[in-house]
């Protein structure tokens, strides 16, 4: 009987950077799962053999050897039979390195297809590695590896720009970026006739993103019809960046099947069955389409002899058209960084966290993540996740624990610890203490004056001179010195007593530093370099204040952690400064840094997202705030934030590894590259800047 009904699955897989062994276990359970399913046609990950970040290990040979040997292994596995599968790897053709789709059935490679629009802004190098393949709808014979040849049978095979022709419909590649770059190969594949469109990616996740690529793929479908596969890497692959899966599967402009964004899973495998028919009938009803289509010039086809399609199915009803549901941003800031946590702990085999807590916004919202983080791996064990449940048991050194609770897994992970000095306040300490006990952190509240003031007389002994704060009459560099020393005490103490905190309980290991600068502070310069913040890892790095707020907010009613309430309410203070005679709090961050958080997040987007020098951002708050202030004060106001950011931008080459999550991140390592030595007054600017004041009065 006939039937257009096709079986086709995509994955989300938790890959990482040279981990061969582990990625090629994934994959293979991918398979199994989407033949499991019945499903003819299953799509990986972008580079899903290597991982997608391994960044200079492109350059390696080894890289591309592994990736063959991987591949060999999946060739001669006979539960890779029956099913074509489309892997990513790094292929190497006449000297030149590119990153391909490689497409094989029943131990036979069918064709290798090269990205033809490598990802080069934001986060993006690929070019450093990789050349785009130029020759478009063309092919040439690739000369397979000899150990590969022996597996195969098959000396060479076409790579290029080819679809490949099954019993039913057509499948066409459009690898990552090609769907975000102006001129997407699924136009001209649509129109050819290419019913299936596989998209092969290794995106990240980044707030409020997620909207775009489900547009993207929306429109691409609806304009030009077509069966769209999106397939993802999610997790941790050895850096700062969160793959965040999403895979979907969309046909003519709907979406019927949606995976997870941000989940502990390793392999996620979505299976949708559709009738080819529909994308026939739908392009149909498209004039402009069918004359254009008409005019197309053919791809190089590779026909097989295979069906997608299976007898059986044709009682089973087609998958239907979904809702896209998408996370808040809150729950992106809750769910990502944890996912990320999360990877990282279990991939470095340490014992858990340790966040110095300070009861403040910032190292609150790093707490909350942590929370976040053994929610999810509650959760998991809850729903039989063994491959979690048997990493928990590793890192807590225990093969025989089962949680009770989020609480009872974060008592074993997570360690918090207030630190304080005659500065602080009860307050604080309190909050810290509060937060602490909602959670279930291991809490400690310890005092370091003793380090401080063996530091002070080290001082007062050799150079007998007694610095002073500026409230007894110091100066400012006095006053900072005395805040900083404190500053940065806490750090070395986080770091003894991450390491030890373990071994005091019996347990081997140590834990990693969790530091928790927000961007704005970093932009500001607003932290002392090499303290608290100097940690291993910093969730909250990318994120602005004002976004933390939100989420500490959030956080207090989702979690119900009603501890959080007096934290949202009190003023942000760095308590490095005498209090005053009753003990109440007597320095303030934004009086301390001349501008207000918000203030400073509207400098940090236009700086890094609307490439503002400080002409430009003078032109566009003179738009915004010129009924609220004079064109002197705006102008004012941007030379100083400007002369501010330059003289402390050196710190930026510091930074703690954070976790990327806005593109107004001034992470100078992967993503803002810039100078960090200034000429901090910027004369010509600011001249020109002054002169328009001039004018304008
Ligand atoms: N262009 C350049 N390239 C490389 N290094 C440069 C440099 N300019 C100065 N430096 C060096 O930088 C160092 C000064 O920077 P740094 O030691 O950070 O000290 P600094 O920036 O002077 O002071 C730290 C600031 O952070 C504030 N703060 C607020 C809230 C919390 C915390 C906290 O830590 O908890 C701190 C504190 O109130 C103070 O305003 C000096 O060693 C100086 O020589
Ligand atoms: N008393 C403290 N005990 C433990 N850690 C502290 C203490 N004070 C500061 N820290 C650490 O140093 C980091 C920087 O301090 P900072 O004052 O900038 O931030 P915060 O206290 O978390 O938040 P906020 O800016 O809202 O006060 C904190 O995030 C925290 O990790
Ligand atoms: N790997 C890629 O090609 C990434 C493409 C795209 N810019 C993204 O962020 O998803």
């Amino acid at each position: 009987m006939l039937n257009k009904k096709i079986i086709l699955s995509t994955c989300a897989l938790n890959q990482w950077a040279l981990d061969f062994e582990g990625n090629y276990r994934r994959i293979l359970q991918s398979i199994k799962e989407a033949k499991s399913k019945n499903s003819k046609y299953r799509l990986g990950p972008e580079l899903e053999i290597c991982g997608y970040g391994c960044q200079d290990h492109f350059y390696e040979s080894d890289t591309f050897l592994h990736s063959w040997q991987v591949l060999g292994r999946l060739l001669i596995d006979p539960e890779c039979k029956d099913i074509l599968v489309d892997v990513g790897m790094p292929v190497m053709h006449k000297g030149v390195a590119y990153n391909c789709r490689v497409f094989f059935l029943n131990g036979k490679i069918i064709l290798i297809r090269p990205k033809l629009a490598l990802a080069d802004d934001e986060n993006y190098r690929e070019r450093r590695y990789f050349t785009a393949w130029t020759k478009l709808k063309q092919t040439e014979e690739f000369h397979l590896p000899g150990f590969i040849r022996e597996i195969v049978g098959q000396v060479t095979v076409p790579i290029g720009d080819a679809v490949i022709q099954t019993n039913e419909a057509t499948i066409g590649s459009e690898i990552c970026e090609e769907l975000w770059s102006p001129l997407s190969p699924h136009i001209n594949l649509a129109l050819d006739g290419v019913e299936i469109i596989s998209n092969a990616s290794g995106s990240h996740h980044q707030l409020r993103k997620a909207d775009r690529r489900v547009n993207l793929i929306r429109n691409a479908t609806s304009k030009c019809g077509g069966i769209y596969l999106f397939a993802n890497q999610r997790g941790c692959d050895g850096d700062r960046l969160y793959f965040d899966g999403c895979v979907s599967i969309a046909i003519n402009g709907e979406f019927v099947a949606q995976g997870d964004q941000f989940s502990l899973k390793e392999v996620e495998v979505l299976t949708s069955i559709l009738d080819v028919e529909d994308v026939r009938t739908y392009r149909n009803r498209s004039r402009s389409l069918q004359i254009m289509a008409d005019k197309s010039q053919p791809y190089p086809r590779i026909i097989i002899d295979f069906s997608l399609a299976i007898n059986e199915q044709l009682l089973v009803p087609c998958s239907q058209p979904i809702q896209w549901k998408y996370h808040s941003a809150m729950e992106e800031i809750a769910l990502g960084p944890a996912c990320w946590l999360w990877d990282y702990l279990r991939r470095s085999k340490q014992g858990g966290f340790f966040l110095p807590l300070s009861g403040g916004i910032d190292s609150c919202s790093t707490a909350c993540i942590v929370y976040s983080m053994c929610c999810l791996i509650y959760m998991e064990i809850s729903q039989n996740n063994e491959i979690v449940l048997r990493e928990l048991r590793r890192i807590v050194n225990d093969d025989t624990y089962i949680p009770t609770s989020q609480n009872d897994i974060c008592s074993k992970l997570f360690v918090t610890c207030y630190m304080g000095t005659a500065n602080s306040s009860e307050q604080t300490k309190n909050r810290a203490k509060d937060l602490a006990n909602q959670i279930g952190s291991n809490h400690l509240s310890i005092v370091i004056d003793l380090a401080v003031n063996a530091v002070l007389s080290i001082w007062n002994t050799t150079m007998r001179i007694i610095p002073k704060f500026k409230v007894n009459g110091g100066s400012e560099i006095e006053n900072l010195a005395l805040q900083n020393i404190q500053a940065r005490l806490r750090m070395v103490i986080s770091y003894f007593f991450a390491q030890l905190s373990l071994w005091a309980v019996g347990r081997p290991g140590g834990l990693l530093v969790l530091g928790s600068a927000n961007v704005d502070e970093s932009l500001r310069g607003y932290f002392t370099k090499y303290d608290c913040s100097s940690a291993d890892l910093n969730p909250i790095g990318s994120i602005s204040k004002t976004d933390l707020r939100s989420f500490i907010l959030y956080c207090s009613e989702s979690f119900k952690l009603t501890s959080l309430k007096s934290i949202y309410d009190a003023p942000p203070t760095a308590e490095l400064e005498p209090l005053s005679s009753d003990g109440t709090i007597q320095q303030n961050d934004e009086a301390d840094m001349g501008m207000t958080y918000e203030e400073l997040s509207v400098y940090g987007k236009l700086r890094k997202q609307k490439s503002c020098g400080p002409y430009s951002m003078f032109l566009k708050l003179l738009e915004s705030w010129s009924g609220k202030l004079t064109p002197k004060q705006i102008a004012d106001k941007v030379k100083f934030f400007f002369v501010k950011y330059s003289i402390n931008r050196h710190k930026m080459t510091t930074l703690t590894p954070a976790y990327f999550a806005e593109t107004y991140s001034p992470d100078d390592n992967r993503f803002d590259h810039r100078p960090f030595l200034y000429p901090a007054d910027f004369t010509w600017q600011f001249n020109f800047i002054d002169n328009q004041v001039k004018n304008l009065i």
